[in-house]
């Protein structure tokens, strides 16, 4: 089982732009660790979201909690230096979108972010063969990537079982995180198959309290990590 601390990373996709600097202060006050920041090309992906000049924006902003950045743009490799000096944390990409994995990964590093692997939902878990252990997180998609608000696909969660009992295995702290349909009342089962790590954009941004929901997934998170 899991023996990292809980993370609760709202996706600012569901935020209001137009008020994204205190959007972000609102969560983080209500209780959120993380801020997931979704970064969309409009190639990779069906949609078009934010780039490094939004994340730089929201550090001057007086943000200070980890940005997590989960890029959805192909090729990855150009814009990596530009979100490390922009201030991400983590940087996550796609296989799908590195012509070299092992070397996106260390780019990452070299810039001195925390680099993570997003597995979409039929990735086989294969890919993280020879370079689990140069990993900070894994990333498993429970959506298809492009959107916010579709539903938990819920074989993500056999997934998340496999990749948990792999990063166990490897004896490493690398974090599991899943992305896409997560709410209140599915983050339990979530968090029993191994998750530690829980992105939620709409469930969080579509709340009337952040502050509430937030609670109630992390009360439901400690249940299930028991
Ligand atoms: O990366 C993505 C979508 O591609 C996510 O981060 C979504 O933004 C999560 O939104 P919800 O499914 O929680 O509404
Ligand atoms: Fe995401």
């Amino acid at each position: 089982m899991a023996t990292q601390s809980t993370v609760i990373a709202p996706s600012i996709l569901s935020a209001d732009f137009a008020r994204l600097g205190e959007e972000v202060d609102n969560v983080i006050k209500a209780g959120a660790d993380w801020v997931h920041f979704d970064v969309m090309d409009n190639h990779y992906v069906p949609n078009l979201t934010i780039g490094p000049m939004v994340c730089e924006a929201l550090r001057k902003h007086g943000v200070s909690a980890p940005i997590d950045v989960h890029l959805m743009v192909e090729p990855v490799d150009r814009i990596v230096p530009d979100f490390a000096k922009a201030g991400a944390t983590t940087i996550s990409f796609h296989p799908e979108a590195s012509a070299h994995v092992h070397r996106t990964i260390q780019l990452i590093k070299s810039h001195g972010c925390k680099a993570g692997l997003v597995l979409n939902p039929a990735t086989p878990i294969d890919v993280l063969d020879w370079v689990l252990e140069d990993l900070d997180l894994v990333l498993l998609m429970s959506v298809n990537p492009g959107f916010g608000g579709q539903s938990f696909i819920p074989s993500a969660l056999e997934k998340l079982r496999r990749v948990r009992e792999r990063i166990d295995r490897s004896g490493r702290e690398i974090r599991l995180e899943i992305d896409g349909g997560v709410k209140a009342d599915n983050i339990g089962e979530i968090a029993a198959a191994g998750a530690d790590t829980f992105v939620a954009g709409s469930a969080i941004f579509n709340a009337p309290d952040y502050a509430d929901v937030i609670g109630r997934m992390k009360a439901a998170v400690d249940a299930a990590r028991k």
